[in-house]
């Protein structure tokens, strides 16, 4: 046992990603988070060979922290931060690493859990091997393991934000289209890691961003279903293509909103448009009792305070911008649910302007 520890923490945020019509494109930070205290032997050194490997010892507190993997070699943050630290010629975590996880994220409910375990990976393999990574930097890591930018960039940076990933050289491209469970070994437990072939370095400057102005006034209705629903599963009934007539709904309503969001005092009859959607929403109907008649039900009218209402990400969870009338709107939405027969949570939620952040703590 190392005689001293140093104590670091990580804390990353929800996201709600998607926004209305900004699918692929705009998160929003919100204040419920991922939080990691990490101890690392004062003594430790980056410059291991396979000899000294040791794996971090992972404990978990807090929502759905019974269904995570705690082999290091399963666990997403800590593959993530393996993956971080292998693309920098450190081979494993440096012996003796604890890593206690509170999670305050429900997972696969389209709060960004799996987003905020990247970043908070990324950040973990960056403090572990002492790289100081740009925050540049940071995001093409997160978007290798991530390809759709809206959770993981809002994650990183807080804020209201849009992002997109650039073209790519076709070398660049190869790299980053490497399937992720290459760029994400599953190492086995009993045997040690394989240090196999180094992994495919992220290209430089993957992602892009803009942090959009926000009207503090406005807060989020987070009403969050009883069941997970996987992105990659609500992913896979989006189609191919879609229409000029769908694709230029939605782009006229993005330009509208990103704006219409920072304007002091909101205007809710502009909002509830411009949060309109047709490229994911119609799609995952299916997967999500009650949503249609949530869409089409809750109006500025019918609830004052109501600025607009849309699906979270990949769902199930609603979001609901409003400014007043909090518990009312929960309560419509719980209601229609209800009569689905899902039983829900909410939670009202402000937005995080901070993103992701580590410190150094005194203990
Ligand atoms: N803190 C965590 N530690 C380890 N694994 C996690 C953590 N948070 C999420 N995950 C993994 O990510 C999965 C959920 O990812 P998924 O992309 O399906 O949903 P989500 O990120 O919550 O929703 P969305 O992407 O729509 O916002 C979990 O089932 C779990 O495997
Ligand atoms: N933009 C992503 C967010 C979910 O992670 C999607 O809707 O599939």
């Amino acid at each position: 046992m190392p005689a001293s520890y140093k104590h670091y923490a990580i804390h990353v945020p929800a996201t709600t990603a998607n926004v209305g019509p900004g699918f692929d494109v705009a998160g929003i930070a919100l204040s419920l988070s991922l939080d990691l205290k990490v101890c690392i032997p004062s003594t430790s050194s980056t410059t291991l060979t396979e000899q000294d490997y040791a794996a971090p010892v992972i404990t978990y507190s807090g929502l759905d922290s019974a269904n995570v993997p705690l082999s290091p070699y399963k666990n997403l943050l800590t593959r993530v931060a393996l993956y971080v630290l292998r693309c920098h010629e450190i081979p494993s975590f440096p012996p003796g690493v604890l890593i206690h996880a509170t999670n305050g994220i429900p997972f696969g409910r389209g709060l960004g859990s799996s987003g905020a375990a990247v970043i908070a990976g990324v950040l973990l393999g960056d403090l572990v091997g002492n790289l100081s990574l740009p925050r540049a930097r940071l995001l093409d890591f997160a978007l290798m393991v991530e390809r759709h930018p809206d959770n993981v960039t809002a994650a990183l940076v807080g804020g209201f934000v849009g992002s997109y990933l650039s073209s790519l050289s076709p070398s660049d491209l190869a790299a980053s289209s490497i399937p992720l469970a290459e760029v994400l070994p599953e190492y086995p437990t009993d045997a040690g890691p394989e240090w196999g072939a180094d992994p495919p370095r992220p290209p430089k400057g993957i992602g892009h961003y803009v942090q959009f102005g926000w009207a503090t006034e406005i807060r989020a209705v987070a009403v969050m279903p009883r069941f997970e629903l996987a992105t990659a599963k609500a992913r896979g009934v989006l189609p191919e293509m879609y229409s000029r007539k769908d694709l230029v709904f939605n782009l006229q309503r993005l330009a509208v909103l990103t704006t219409a969001l920072a304007r002091s005092p909101p205007d809710p009859e502009l909002i509830y448009e411009a949060m309109k959607d047709r490229v994911h929403q119609p799609y995952r109907m299916a997967l999500i009792p009650g949503l249609p008649e949530i869409l089409a039900s809750l109006t500025p009218q019918s609830h004052p305070g109501l600025l607009g209402i849309c699906l979270s990400g990949a769902g199930p969870t609603i979001l609901a911008l409003a400014t007043g009338n909090f518990d009312g709107i929960a309560a419509e939405i719980k209601k229609i649910f209800g009569e689905h027969g899902v039983d829900v949570d909410w939670e009202l939620l402000s937005i995080d302007e901070r993103g992701a952040w580590t410190e150094e703590l005194s203990e």
